[in-house]
């Protein structure tokens, strides 16, 4: 019974743009950035070693991408194409090689700065763990630095994970928790930026956005 009402009232603060947060008293902001799309360029890495490595094939421009699975819009170009889409990233060195999307490096670094600010890096890994996983730490060692290696979080299920505020570039994140923690901030990306805006979902355009702001409005 109490547990339901704090929920009622976590539910009732993030609704009226407060913060879960705040009520509990705990002064520090915990922010959960999501890896592909959000800080490192899935869709950008994905569509040139694509072509490299099919270079007859058809190939879908990110302009023209929708909907947050490659695999399911290429297969949907042609059957074959899904299980070529997944060959790239299955393949080593794909998810070390991803570039850093525009100014994510230089956000991340100051956000972990911040007083009062936890940050975390909450990722899914594939399930064909032969590289990923290990690709994963290792960019974000490249990047963010030694100290970052901390702050990993691989889960297939970010709904069990706590935080305030997660930004991702997935429009639905689902899981087995039906009420997770976090508001999620979707970060737009070639796949998404066509979605209608909803009215309770917020977005941060770009790292050259005001992340700051949208911080600052959880604290
Ligand atoms: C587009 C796309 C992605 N994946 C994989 C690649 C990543 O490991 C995850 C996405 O992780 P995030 O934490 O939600 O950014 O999904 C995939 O398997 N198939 C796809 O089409
Ligand atoms: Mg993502």
């Amino acid at each position: 019974m109490a547990l339901q009402l704090q929920r009622g009232a976590r539910r009732l603060l993030l609704h009226i743009g407060g913060s879960a947060r705040a009520f509990s008293g705990n002064p520090r902001l915990r922010v959960l950035l999501d890896m592909d799309g959000v800080i490192a360029d899935f869709e950008g890495g994905f569509l040139k070693k694509y072509r490299q490595k099919f270079p007859n094939e058809p190939f879908i421009s990110l302009e023209d991408r929708r909907g947050f699975w490659v695999s399911t819009q290429y297969g949907e170009l042609r059957g074959d194409l899904c299980d070529k889409a997944i060959s790239i990233w299955e393949s080593k060195n794909f998810f070390l090689e991803l570039e850093p999307l525009p100014g994510s490096v230089e956000a991340v670094k100051a956000m972990a700065t911040m007083e009062n600010t936890d940050v975390f890096i909450c990722t899914s890994p594939i399930k064909h763990y032969a590289h990923c996983p290990y690709e994963k730490y290792a960019w974000v060692e490249k990047h963010l630095g030694p100290d970052f290696l901390e702050k990993v979080i691989l889960t297939r299920d970010k709904t069990v994970v706590s935080g305030d505020i997660l930004i991702d570039d997935k429009p639905d994140i689902l899981g087995v928790e039906p009420n997770p923690s976090w508001e999620h901030v979707l970060f737009t990306a070639c796949h998404n930026k066509h979605l209608r805006a909803s009215s309770t979902q917020r977005r941060l355009l770009s790292w050259a956005d005001d992340w700051r702001g949208v911080l600052e409005s959880k604290r």
